[in-house]
């Protein structure tokens, strides 16, 4: 198996053989992870709010979710990106709708990909499993967290500790998890200068392999759908 890293700003698309994981820690796929938590069976992603408004006339019990560019709340959707106001709700047999700048726009620039993942900190030795049982011939791990003014060291991390697992390395979670909290966007968590981006959030996205579940990203009836690894069904 061949693993490379490539960033949403350079990436052109994924050859038909090749094997994709969208890593997006902050917040995006920490979130969906949340979200399965809560007991959504499929997680449909809306490129922008006004596709997430149209899907919920589809699927009216959808619960929308989601956050602009910086990661500010949507007007109107019933939860932001945050995995913190997730973690007591219960959204059992319905559908979530993922509505976020850098999660979805990788998993549709990646949307060609034979094998397409969502990957993050919290389910990333699951996303590893999956993969060598899948064992396809090239793996791209796909950082969405790098901007001018952001590292994405957050992104590189998830992205180096799948690698780890990969190669059957046992890697110590402890440092991977620490560059989570230090990466350049990590720090704005809990800066009273960025009051939408909480402290609780942090702590969940930095926590790894809370979850024994993988995200593949499939695609059905022209939508893009999350879903959650072993409970799928079409
Ligand atoms: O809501 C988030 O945490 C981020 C904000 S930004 O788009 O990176 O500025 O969105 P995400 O798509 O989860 O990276």
């Amino acid at each position: 198996m061949e693993i490379s890293l490539a960033d949403l700003q350079t990436y052109r698309g994924a050859a038909p053989d090749e094997a994709v994981v969208v890593v997006d820690v902050l917040r995006s796929f920490t979130t969906a992870a949340y979200l399965f938590r809560a007991g959504v069976r499929a997680l449909l992603l809306a490129a922008t709010p006004d596709e997430a408004r149209s899907l919920v006339r589809r699927f009216p019990l959808a619960a929308t979710v989601g956050a602009v560019p910086g990661g500010f709340p949507i007007d109107g959707f019933d939860f932001g990106n945050s995995p913190a106001a997730l973690r007591n709700v219960c959204l059992t047999g319905r559908e979530g709708v993922l509505c976020t700048a850098g999660g979805v726009r990788g998993a549709t620039v990646a949307r060609q990909a034979a094998v397409l993942l969502g990957g993050s900190l919290v389910c990333a030795a699951a996303t590893a499993n999956l993969l060598r049982r899948l064992d396809p011939p090239r793996v791209t791990l796909l950082l969405t967290g790098i901007y001018a003014d952001r590292d994405g060291d957050e992104d590189i991390a998830c992205a180096e500790y799948i690698m780890a697992h990969l190669r059957d390395q046992a890697p110590d979670p402890a440092p991977f998890e620490r560059r989570v909290r230090e990466s350049t966007f990590g720090r704005r968590f809990g800066d009273p200068a960025y009051p939408h981006l909480s402290q609780a959030d942090m702590d969940l996205c930095a926590q790894a392999d809370v979850f024994d579940f993988a995200m593949p990203i499939v695609r059905r009836e022209g939508m893009m759908l999350v879903v959650q690894e072993g409970r799928w069904r079409a």
